[in-house]
């Protein structure tokens, strides 16, 4: 990690594994200005990216994200994270196959942040923390939502008693892809719905309902209270055998409170794209009620309704910061920006998202699907690392 007296901030370096649509969104998040959301504290330096298919693939990606011409291209994911220069590698691979790519990076001694989910069992996070923490790593579940200034502010107006005692949270996060002939718009190889990519409504969307369920009444928790959650499912499963729609009631026993989880890719949260049929998340207490605008992964207002309001409703609007010079901030700069400050820090694992509870999240996860009888292959759902499995060579 580089920081000089010539330059102020803390710098880390990244690379960047996979080149596919999120890799893209991540990647300009992280070129852009820090001080364009306000931040003075750290900065991002991307290194090089990679893709398993070809280096010309990753050329074109490095063209696509306007890299500086410094950024190198790796035909591989084993050359990206033998690179001496990177600090950290952002795993941007398909559900499928973020354990092996995971435990490639932290096995060559890269610190991780890997996309959601963060894997296909809760075994195999298991397997990733014990690994992280045995080499003395840092290692981080990138549910980008976590670590939005409006996730901060809602955890923070839960712990202040804002809304009481917190009894009842219910997350919705549903795409309408419906398209009328039994069938989803998604091709059945496409990684929402293909189990060979772990694809599925739960692994892909329902993360963040449980998101938000574990934020309001888990997260808030002081760390002794923390209990895992009694759970109830019911799964749609699509012609695929992935999940197509998951219905998770969660029971909190020992705090008498109840999550309710839900996601589908068969009907919408948000039917016509106007939050008309109201919050995707409502967070109940005993004194008021949080009420959080959807879609649940990127959510740009929250509103606060109190029984001594008399009827008065607190809107609370938080938009995404762009940096006009690169005409571009999606939201996921704020993720970076809390890796980089760990690392500052020494630390191995967010505050914002503990290993235990991406773990915690991954067992009701596993449930659900068994309660469903969701089941994915033994290559994505091995948790014995190889190096050379396809996952991590691209020889599909
Ligand atoms: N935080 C967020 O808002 C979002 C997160 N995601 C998460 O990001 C991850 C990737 O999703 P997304 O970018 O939409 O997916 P894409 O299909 O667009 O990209 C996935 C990339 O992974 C690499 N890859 C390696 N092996 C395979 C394979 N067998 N099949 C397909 N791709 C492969 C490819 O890059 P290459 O071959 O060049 O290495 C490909 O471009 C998922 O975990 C998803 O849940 C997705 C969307 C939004
Ligand atoms: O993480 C995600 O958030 C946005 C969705 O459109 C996408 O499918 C999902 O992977």
């Amino acid at each position: 990690m580089a920081s000089s007296s010539s330059t102020p901030l803390f710098t880390v370096r990244w690379g960047i594994m996979a080149t596919g649509w999120i890799a893209e969104t991540f990647t300009k998040d992280l070129l852009t200005n820090p001080a364009s959301r306000g931040v003075d504290d750290v900065r991002h330096e991307l290194i090089a990216a990679a893709s398993s298919s070809s280096k010309q693939t990753a050329d074109g990606f490095l063209a696509k994200v306007k890299a500086p011409s410094s950024a190198k291209a790796y035909g591989s994911y084993h050359e990206l994270v033998a690179d001496p220069d990177i600090d950290i590698v952002y795993v941007a691979t398909p559900h499928s196959h973020h354990f092996q790519n995971a435990m490639l990076a932290l096995d060559a001694g890269k610190n991780v942040l890997c996309e959601k989910s963060l894997t296909v069992t809760a075994a195999q996070t298991h397997k990733l923390v014990a690994t992280a923490r045995a080499k003395n790593l840092f290692f981080m579940e990138a549910v980008w939502t976590r670590y939005f200034p409006l996730s901060i502010q809602v955890r923070k107006l839960i712990q202040d008693g804002a809304i009481g005692t917190v009894y009842r949270a219910i997350a919705d996060l549903s795409l309408g892809n419906d398209i009328g002939d039994g069938n989803l718009s998604f091709a059945d190889s496409h990684r929402m719905v293909n189990p060979d990519l772990a694809g599925g409504a739960l692994l892909d969307l329902g993360i963040y309902s449980l998101t938000w369920v574990f934020q309001a009444l888990y997260h808030v928790q002081p760390e002794e209270e923390k209990e895992a959650p009694d759970v109830l499912a019911a799964v749609t499963k699509y012609h695929t055998g992935a999940d197509e729609s998951t219905s998770i009631i969660l029971q909190f026993p020992k705090h008498k409170t109840t999550g309710i989880a839900l996601t589908s890719l068969r009907i919408a949260t948000d039917v016509d794209g106007h939050n008309t049929a109201g919050p995707a998340i409502r967070i109940q207490g005993s004194a008021g009620e949080i009420q959080v605008m959807g879609p649940a992964y990127r959510p740009l207002q929250y509103r606060v309704v109190t029984k001594s309001g008399g009827g008065k409703v607190d809107v609370v609007d938080c938009p995404i910061p762009r940096d006009d010079a690169r005409d571009w901030g999606h939201g996921m700069f704020w993720e970076a920006d809390e890796a980089a400050r760990c690392l500052h820090d020494g630390k191995r694992e967010s505050a914002s998202l503990p290993w235990s509870e991406s773990i915690a999240i991954m067992e009701v996860m596993d449930e659900a699907l068994k309660q469903g009888g969701v089941t994915y292959s033994d290559l994505i759902t091995t948790d014995i690392y190889d190096p050379q499995s396809p996952l991590n060579t691209g020889k599909r």
